[in-house]
């Protein structure tokens, strides 16, 4: 065990602070950093449909044993991500032997059948889940993301999922988890979802903000209202996958390529960089009644999926760690209070 403190000191007395992993991070000099810092673990792909269940009749545990492995040889949280989305789907999910779409009862059996199986495995180590991840539209008139998980079953897929995740662990947080979630007409569409389970009796216990945030975005009161409006629900709110871009969030079409042509790690963005991290901690500090987990998606800038997203072949620099595994400035931003 480490001496020097990390994050989940500092933060102790608030809430966890967790990162999303791979297998082979953890067992590089990454995953010595992963201990004196963090006490919460997310797979970053391991548990998504596709990487854990390839075939109809195959699953693939290898990459997500060992990631449940390290959290309960080293005794930290493990949140699950994600049980339904409409991305990285094996191919088999949504057709049959005969390559027709399959019908609504067989698609709501095929992700009873996997959720079940998934929960089963990992319910000793497991204590949260993101049963449903991006089910809201990000276009202006539309509630829900047209996926084939839409068209086939129409949306009791939604409240499905989070009745066989519980029916198959009862004690596990279920979470509904999405991203843009501080824009104001995705919140209300997102709080117009929660509250139609909690009206059902779907057992739902947590909303997750992935906050995949940047150097422009969010402002100080957009955070504040969105997190006070998400409190509102009386559903417990996690971070599930902070990061703070150096590029600028584009919210135009599906630009892959950026106006921010700088792609160095310039001062001018690193002291944006640092500001936001100071006020987006302000607030989780505020609201640490209402917020059980703040989870950064990846460990350090060696690799973040914003390398290649939305641009690709983009190097971000979007973490508290640099390449070299040393804490940035950013960090103490975030330690000192
Ligand atoms: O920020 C976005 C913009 C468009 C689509 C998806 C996202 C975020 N989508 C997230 C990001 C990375 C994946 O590894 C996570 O599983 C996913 O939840």
């Amino acid at each position: 065990p480490s001496s020097v403190k990390g994050l989940k000191d500092y933060y102790r007395d608030y809430f966890p602070i967790g990162v999303a992993v791979s297998p082979v991070a953890l067992k590089t000099d990454e995953g010595q950093l992963v201990l004196r810092e963090f006490n919460s673990l997310t797979a970053e792909n391991a548990m998504k449909m596709g990487p854990i269940h390839p075939r109809k009749d195959q699953y693939f545990w290898a990459h997500a044993d060992s990631i449940a492995a390290f959290a309960r040889q080293h005794k930290l949280k493990l949140r699950g991500h994600t049980l339904c989305w409409h991305n990285q789907t094996p191919g088999w999910l949504f057709t049959d032997a005969n390559g027709q779409p399959v019908s609504k009862e067989e698609l709501l059996q095929r992700l009873k059948d996997h959720i079940t199986t998934v929960v089963n495995r990992y319910k000793d180590v497991i204590y949260a889940w993101d049963v449903v991840n991006e089910v809201i539209s990000d276009k202006k008139n539309e509630y829900l993301r047209d996926s084939r998980w839409l068209q086939i079953c129409g949306e009791d897929f939604i409240e499905a999922a989070f009745r066989y995740a519980h029916e198959a662990d009862p004690k596990a947080l279920l979470f509904y988890n999405d991203y843009n979630e501080i824009d104001p007409v995705k919140r209300a569409k997102i709080i117009r979802l929660v509250q139609s389970l909690q009206q059902k009796g779907v057992p739902i216990h947590g909303i997750g903000l992935q906050a995949h945030w940047a150097v422009n975005e969010p402002s100080f009161t957009q955070l504040d209202s969105t997190l006070n409006e998400f409190s509102a629900t009386g559903l417990q709110l996690q971070i599930t996958e902070l990061d703070i871009s150096v590029y600028r969030k584009e919210h135009d079409a599906r630009r892959r390529q950026s106006s921010d042509a700088d792609t160095s790690f310039s001062a001018e963005k690193e002291a944006l960089q640092i500001q936001r991290y100071k006020e987006v901690f302000q607030l989780f500090r505020k609201y640490r009644r209402q917020i059980t987990g703040i989870t950064f998606w990846n460990i350090s800038d060696r690799y973040s999926w914003l390398d290649n997203f939305p641009v690709r072949d983009r190097k971000d620099h979007p973490l508290l760690f640099d390449t070299r595994l040393q804490r940035k400035s950013a960090y103490e931003a975030v330690v000192n209070f």
